[in-house]
């Protein structure tokens, strides 16, 4: 799903330097595209409030034909259930939760039914290797373990549209090759993948790069 974005602008307190600035760009299924720029640029702004999980000061947000902006929140809440995977920097699992169980509540969330999110989430357990790590907590997985079960959750809807923030941040090598993978995977599959990310060296290599300045 096509994600487009016009004149956004964002201030976190009235009077405030905007944190971005009349940013207009569009995201085409089937791409990744990295966003950098240095620290404070705004890139985890940016994401979120295409994710509509922050409302922007001034411009629009597209998802399709659809404004999303012109939506009340149940409608967004919806629409980022059934179209839109998050993974943030640090997993952000539910910590109550069961590493299987923090992905198939995401599926559930998205109207699928229990026993073919179950299903589905060992599947991706599986594929991730982390399927040994089903009945544990957060709290006992390792940094990679949690980011794994991050991805698995944001894969499992099968979504449109996958934002990320840092996902490779605090992963060693190995990891993070994992993470760059799947997330090129998806976009081969069709989805709109938008990377924030600070590694420069590797956003250079795509043809798809948002660079915000200071
Ligand atoms: N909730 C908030 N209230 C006020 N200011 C905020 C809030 N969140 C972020 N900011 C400010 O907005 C600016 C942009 O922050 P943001 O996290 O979007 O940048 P970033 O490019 O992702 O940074 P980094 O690369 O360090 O993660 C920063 O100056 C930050 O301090």
């Amino acid at each position: 799903m096509k994600v487009s974005i016009s004149t956004l602008e964002h201030r976190y307190q009235p009077g405030m330097t905007p944190t971005i600035s009349a940013i207009s760009h569009t995201f085409e299924p089937g791409t990744l595209t990295c966003i950098t720029g240095p620290s404070g640029s705004g890139k985890s702004t940016l994401l979120y409030i295409m994710a509509l999980m922050l409302t922007p000061s001034a411009g629009t947000i597209q998802w399709g034909n659809t404004s999303v902006q012109q939506l009340n929140d149940a409608s967004r809440s919806r629409l980022r259930a059934m179209h839109a995977g998050f993974v943030f920097q640090d997993a952000m699992l539910d910590l109550s939760r069961t590493a299987l169980d923090n992905v198939v509540e995401a599926a559930r969330i998205a109207g699928i039914s229990h026993n073919v999110a179950v299903e589905d989430a060992s599947r991706l357990l599986e594929r991730f290797g982390v399927a040994h790590r089903a009945q544990h907590r957060p709290a006992e997985l390792s940094g990679g373990q949690a980011q794994r079960i991050a991805l698995c959750r944001a894969l499992v809807k099968d979504p449109d549209i996958i934002f990320a923030d840092e996902p490779t941040g605090n992963l060693d090598s190995e990891s993070a090759e994992i993470v760059w993978d799947t997330l090129h995977q998806a976009a081969d599959a069709g989805a709109t993948v938008i990377v924030a990310t600070h590694d420069r060296d590797r956003a250079e290599k795509h043809t798809h790069h948002l660079r915000l300045s200071e």
